[in-house]
């Protein structure tokens, strides 16, 4: 007996993930799915998986799904795609939209042009909390941690490409300080409220970029007097805005939203 399952590829400033819409095609083991479509040479190739679905609390939920198959409680760059997919898919006209996540409810604002939406301000929320650590003689910086839901550690310093990210971010992604791993995010100050940063995300290692470690850093860099509350972080695949708002407290993440290609999947199934 064969599966068919259909999926649409995308991806927010170049963090790409595979879209299901489970509502017409169910998965029924997400996790070994992520890791045996996210590979490169014998799967799609992506970041990893991620699950548009039902919710009795919001117009919409999204399940995600790093490459390493471990479910994440949020993905910035995923909830803009997200968007853009319940929008010119049809399974809403609203420009407003509700997405429930394992974080909580997050409110879309979509900017359409035409028939198709070009970027995506996403509500994630306030930040959960936030500490600075000091790694003493281990590491010549310090560092802060900041949740989005899902656990964030940003560094700053003077020179990003001197830092060597396939070395030092397995490393910190999973120190003993953070039973449950963490994101690991490098930025540099490189102009007025403007920050380049780079990620080595739980899960994924390296990716392009990542929504919720721009927020992270946005915020880590208020907090350290780094930046002003709306700055534009840079990364790799390109550049989100990220405002925390003084009167809800909440971060408010502006960035595009890109399809790529549909695809389907025909899988042979014991019957
Ligand atoms: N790797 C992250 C999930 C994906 C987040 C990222 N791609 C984003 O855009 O926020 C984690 O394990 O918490």
């Amino acid at each position: 007996m064969t599966t068919r399952i259909k999926f649409t590829k995308m991806h927010g400033t170049g963090n790409d993930y595979i879209y299901v819409d489970t509502t017409r095609y169910p998965i029924a083991d997400p996790e070994k799915k992520a890791i045996e479509w996210s590979k490169f040479h014998t799967g799609i190739g992506s970041d990893g998986l991620i699950l548009i679905g039902v919710s009795d609390k919001a117009d919409f939920s999204m399940r995600i799904f790093n490459a390493d198959g471990s479910e994440a409680m949020m993905c910035g760059n995923g909830s803009r795609c997200v968007g853009k997919y319940v929008y010119e898919y049809g399974l809403t006209d609203k420009t407003e939209i509700t997405l429930d996540t394992l974080s909580g409810i997050k409110i879309l604002k979509l900017q359409v042009e035409g028939k198709t939406v070009s970027t995506v301000t996403v509500d994630m929320g306030s930040p959960q909390e936030t500490g600075e650590i000091d790694w003493k003689k281990k590491y010549p910086f310090p560092s802060t941690k900041v949740s989005m839901g899902n656990p964030h550690l940003v560094t700053f310093v003077d020179d990003i490409t001197r830092i060597n990210l396939p070395e030092i971010g397995p490393e910190l992604e999973n120190h003993p300080l953070f039973p449950d791993r963490t994101n690991v995010e490098f930025a540099q100050i490189v102009g007025r409220d403007t920050i380049r940063m780079r990620v080595w995300e739980r899960g994924s290692g390296i990716t392009q970029a990542c929504g919720t470690g721009a927020c992270a850093t946005a915020v880590a860099a208020f907090i350290n007097g780094l930046a002003g509350r709306k700055s534009d972080v840079i990364m790799d695949g390109g550049t989100v805005t990220i405002e925390w708002d003084e009167t809800s407290g909440h971060i408010l993440m502006t960035g595009p939203a890109t399809k790529v290609f549909d695809g389907e999947i025909v899988e042979e199934v014991e019957s």
